[in-house]
């Protein structure tokens, strides 16, 4: 079963855009677990654009699926609040301060001995550790050098080649997933995989766990209500 974790930082931005609490980010996300979501996903960005740090702590209270936070480790402020929170799972992005969005994985590489005293950090407290990564089979393979748990693909590229040619632009992804197998890592995708795009990905890549899946599903919930869309989500996923 490939989980869906539905992201909320959207319903953020639009209560956060009148300054009130409409929509309910709470209420929301009990909904999206009682209409089939099997996790829920915040992204805390440093400005708290959408997510704010008081949504974390309050999510943690009422989440029953899975929690995941993603975040860039190199914020103080962001680790101290995950190992405070302790989810299921923290999604390492390393997003810089001013970015519009998630836009690169890290250099699991370069970052290899940062990486590996920041995973150990997260395990001392129980929680499992994603690395954020482009599809690339080097950053897979160095990942596990990490001690990581999992690796979530930056699906980006998949979704914006998708028209062009549906093998081409799965293939890095099946390449990297196989690597991830072949290194003992869990998987995970997310950034951008939509209602078209997502039933490919999830049949042709392996070993595939969890899509975290934020701004395409809200969007389409304003057409197709949010319950709908969770269930077409899922429909996409069901093997
Ligand atoms: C890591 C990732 O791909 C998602 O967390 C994405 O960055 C969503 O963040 P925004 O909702 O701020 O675009
Ligand atoms: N990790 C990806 C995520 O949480 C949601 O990304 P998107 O669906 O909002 O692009």
């Amino acid at each position: 079963m490939i989980r869906l974790s539905v992201n909320v930082n959207k319903i953020a931005t639009l209560r956060n855009s009148r300054g009130g609490n409409n929509p309910d980010l709470i209420q929301v996300s009990k909904d999206c677990e009682r209409f089939g979501a099997q996790g829920i996903t915040v992204h805390p960005r440093p400005d708290e654009r959408h997510i704010r740090y008081a949504d974390v702590y309050a999510l943690k209270e009422t989440v029953t699926t899975e929690f995941n936070i993603e975040g860039n480790c190199e914020e103080k402020k962001f680790v101290n609040m995950v190992l405070e929170v302790k989810p299921e799972q923290v999604t390492l992005v390393p997003d810089g301060l001013n970015q519009l969005t998630s836009n690169h994985g890290w250099d699991t590489i370069t970052h290899k001995r940062y990486l590996q005293d920041m995973v150990k950090c997260f395990h001392d407290e129980g929680i499992r550790v994603s690395l954020f990564v482009d599809p690339l089979v080097d950053m897979v393979e160095a990942a596990a050098e990490t001690g990581t748990d999992r690796v979530e693909l930056y699906t980006e590229a998949y979704a914006s080649h998708y028209h062009q040619g549906i093998e081409l632009a799965c293939a890095p992804y099946i390449q990297a997933a196989e690597m991830a197998q072949k290194v003992g890592l869990g998987l995970n995708a997310g950034h951008d995989l939509d209602l078209h795009n997502l039933k490919y990905f999830a049949q042709n890549v392996p070993g595939l766990q969890e899509v975290s899946i934020g701004h395409a599903l809200i969007s389409d919930a304003l057409y197709y209500g949010l319950e709908n869309t969770i269930q077409m989500y899922l429909q996409r996923l069901a093997l």
